[in-house]
């Protein structure tokens, strides 16, 4: 039976030479250039890792590499021979697999049969399920998983997952493998494992292409890394010749003279109180205290109930016990539209399927959770969508058309769109009462360039006012009154 080569897995060509060789790449979208003349070279037995930030363009050269794009110009070479797949099975074939940061798994088949989907061993007319099972366990074993290949995929973990992907790629005899965003779901233990894992494929001779926002992990496993900024290759470096600070300074274009901000002091002016909070079966006695201006972070190993109580407190999944308080009210949280009422929204850990609509304009998106407010008799109206979408755009930095289908932004771009506000609870305006330009700030709202209202607790230059009195706008008192009682440091979309 053809399947596989074998126990020893990967062949690459004897020696370090060869490999992928690409120049001067460039591929434009209607109204962008995402790529602008890159080159880039994966050699067998390294890693290359590819770093930027969002809408860089890493995404867009991989899938260049991998067989989903084709290239506007520019040349791609494997091993000397001229290299341009016009299909991922295209690229496979000649040896280049790109591992998806969403597993290409069918979740409700076997390990094996994912392993083998279209190629399964043949024997007396129907599939050969014995050796199918014994293939694929030689297979997962070269990746270090020990599991029943028998078991349904989706009943591993991600990290495990991953390691199905990688044992496929490698069983189809993919010599360059591209990572993108490999660690973007594991713990810090899964990730070790990952990158064991690719220790071990590099010193076998395998190629990698890898992408990640981890700093740190360019020192764990890159051998060079290569910066992309505005679709240009801006820099690379051997990985021994280049510290954080410099590729950061890369990676945005200015000087940083800090990488991470001090800690500072809770702020005065309690947002949110969490008093025993569980869900019968996921979690329990939770409890902590959000202030103004503060990011908490909730820790735990997977299992732990972290997204559990985070979809408890959007209403996605309610609790069953505790209080959640905001300033002297208690919140009544059934559901999702209760938590955006409130202000308090929810950025999903699989903000593609649960965060957008992907196949739906960007403003449409951006525009879903405050249709009440855009609606006037049945009817959404248009020109309220296209000012929010404009607002919100400029606001979080969404880069894109308003009218492109979501899911072809970049992957930074979805964060930013899943991360929307309620509109509704945020527009302070007092010159109508569904100002679609009102831009809210940490201090208060602003519209046409004035501030319209200021948020209690701050003053309109930005310092917090510890225990000075709260400030109204002249002529919205009642809006003010309702906000004093309402979370509103969560409409700022800062808590999340
Ligand atoms: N299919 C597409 N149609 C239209 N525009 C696209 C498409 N794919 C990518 N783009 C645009 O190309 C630019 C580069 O996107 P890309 O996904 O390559 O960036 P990235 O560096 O991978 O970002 P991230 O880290 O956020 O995933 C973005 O502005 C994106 O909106």
């Amino acid at each position: 039976m053809a399947m596989t080569r074998g126990e020893s897995g990967v062949q690459p060509p004897a020696g370090a030479a060869g490999g992928l060789v690409c120049r001067g790449l460039t591929k434009s979208f209607p109204g962008i250039r995402a790529l602008d003349g890159v080159d880039v070279d994966v050699p067998y037995g390294s890693v290359e890792v590819i770093l930027g930030e969002n809408g860089a363009g890493k995404s867009t050269l991989m899938k260049i590499l991998s067989g989903v794009h084709g290239p506007d110009s520019g040349s791609m070479t494997l091993d000397g021979q001229e290299y341009r797949p016009a299909t991922p099975k295209a690229a496979i074939a000649a040896g280049v697999a790109m591992i998806h940061q969403e597993m290409n798994l069918v979740p409700g088949m076997s390990v094996a049969e994912n392993i083998f989907l279209g190629r399964q061993p043949r024997r007396r007319g129907g599939v050969d399920y014995r050796e199918m099972t014994r293939a694929a366990t030689d297979i997962v074993r070269r990746v270090g998983l020990r599991v029943d290949v028998t078991r349904p995929v989706g009943s591993l973990s991600v990290a495990a997952q991953q390691q199905v992907e990688i044992a496929k790629a490698l069983s189809l005899e993919a010599r360059i493998l591209i990572l993108d965003e490999p660690t973007a779901a594991l713990g810090a233990e899964e990730s070790e494992r990952l990158f064991e894992i690719v220790d071990e494929l590099r010193a076998d001779g395998v190629g990698f292409a890898y992408i990640t926002h981890r700093l740190r992990e360019v020192e764990r496993v890159g051998d060079r890394v290569v910066v992309m900024r505005d679709g240009r290759r801006v820099a690379s470096w051997d990985r021994a010749d280049v510290d954080v600070d410099t590729l950061v300074e890369a990676m945005v274009d200015r000087t940083v003279d800090q990488v991470y901000p001090e800690p500072r002091a809770p702020e005065s002016g309690e947002l949110l109180r969490v008093e025993g909070l569980g869900r019968a079966g996921a979690f329990s006695g939770v409890s902590f205290t959000l202030h103004r201006g503060e990011v908490l972070g909730i820790a735990g190993l997977v299992g732990a109930g972290r997204t559990e109580l985070a979809r408890a407190l959007f209403g996605a999944e309610p609790a069953d016990r505790g209080r959640i308080v905001a300033g002297d009210r208690e919140l009544e949280i059934a559901s999702p539209i209760d938590a955006i009422e409130a202000g308090i929204v929810l950025v999903p850990e699989d903000r593609k399927a649960s965060g957008l609509v992907l196949g739906m304009p960007v403003q449409d998106n951006v525009a879903l959770p405050s249709l009440r407010d855009l609606t006037d008799g049945g009817v959404v109206r248009r020109s309220r969508v296209r000012d929010m979408a404009r607002n919100l755009a400029q606001r979080f930095d969404i880069r894109g058309r308003p009218g492109q289908a979501a899911g072809t932004l970049s992957g930074g771009n979805h964060r930013r769109i899943a991360r929307r506000p309620g509109w509704s609870s945020g527009c302070r305006c007092r010159t109508t009462s569904h100002c679609p330009r009102c831009v809210i700030s940490p201090t208060g709202a602003w519209c046409g360039g004035r501030e319209c209202a200021t948020w209690p607790g701050t003053s309109p230059s930005g310092s917090t006012s510890v225990a000075g009195p709260a400030r109204r706008p002249a002529r919205s008192p009642a809006v003010i009154s309702r906000r004093r009682s309402s979370p509103s440091g969560f409409r700022s979309g800062r808590a999340w």
